[in-house]
């Protein structure tokens, strides 16, 4: 599925966060998204989800623009591993992820769905949570909580994947599974998955396509070996650094050095 962001500005209040953003990711693509903290990367999932309208602009999936679309309509195209989990007290690892197949069941959720149990035990195994299917949520530590997110994401089985920050909390062993699990998915069902990623390096082997964020608008996009260069790294992240070549993975690897200037978070200053 095609997801097509055009002309989109969002504010929170009166400063713009996202100004004139105008983005396309074909169908199966895996693009990350890059950019400093707080320069609007979650607010541009949140949008493309539907979870947040557009100031102006649109966001479109499959040529369908998402104010056309209900709320279940999006829900069954667009999964979100949001950066955390809803805060219900006593619910079960199993008991959530089983939530996720609630925008592929009828109208209220109330039509029994013959492969709930498939698919849940399916995105359980595939975030490598199955162990914890009985534990209660608020048990778990921050890299567990994490797959279970995952799993969550997993199980919606929606043609676009959006990721917030998906290795967050986790460790190097978990975040490279992770990461695998996606590309895997990807090839797979043919998903488009947009990554929120601040590991620079995991972009670039992982996702086949950089877009970094600065000043409210997309400052640069393509693919990593072109996208990450010294350049990016002191305008985007305000670093001055070397970037060289991993030749195992053919991509490019950053060894950021100092802090140089203080990058642009929001629009205004660009
Ligand atoms: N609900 C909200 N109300 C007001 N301002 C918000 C809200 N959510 C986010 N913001 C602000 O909007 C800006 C962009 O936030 P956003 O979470 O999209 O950034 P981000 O690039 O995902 O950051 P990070 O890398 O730190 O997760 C920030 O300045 C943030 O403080």
């Amino acid at each position: 599925m095609t997801v097509q962001v055009r002309d989109l500005t969002f504010s929170y209040g009166r400063e713009p966060v996202l100004s004139g953003v105008d983005l396309t990711v074909a169908s199966g693509e895996f693009v990350a998204l890059l950019g400093v903290n707080g320069c609007g990367k979650s607010t541009l999932l949140k949008l493309i989800a539907g979870l947040l309208t557009p100031t102006e602009g649109v966001v479109l999936l499959d040529g369908i623009p998402l104010s056309g679309l209900s709320r279940r309509q999006i829900a069954r195209r667009v999964a979100v591993l949001h950066q955390s989990l809803p805060p219900v007290p006593g619910l079960t690892v199993e008991q959530l992820v089983r939530q996720g197949r609630y925008p592929a069941r009828g109208p209220l959720g109330m039509l029994w769905e013959p492969d709930a149990d498939h698919h849940t035990e399916e995105a359980l195994d595939l975030a490598g949570v199955t162990h914890l299917a009985g534990r209660v949520l608020d048990t778990l530590s921050g890299g567990e909580r994490q797959r279970v997110r995952l799993a969550l994401a997993v199980a919606q089985r929606a043609p676009v994947l959006l990721l917030d920050e998906p290795t967050a909390h986790l460790d190097i062993r978990h975040q490279l599974e992770v990461l695998t699990v996606v590309r895997e998915l990807r090839a797979a069902r043919g998903l488009t998955v947009i990554a929120v990623l601040h590991e620079i390096d995991h972009a670039a082997r992982f996702a086949e396509r950089i877009v970094a964020l600065r000043g409210g608008r997309v400052h640069a996009d393509g693919p990593p070996d072109r996208v990450v260069t010294p350049r990016l790294l002191a305008e985007v992240f305000g670093v001055a650094g070397r970037v060289v070549m991993d030749e195992l993975h053919r991509s490019p690897r950053c060894l950021p050095d100092h802090p140089v200037a203080t990058p642009v978070a929001a629009s205004g200053g660009a």
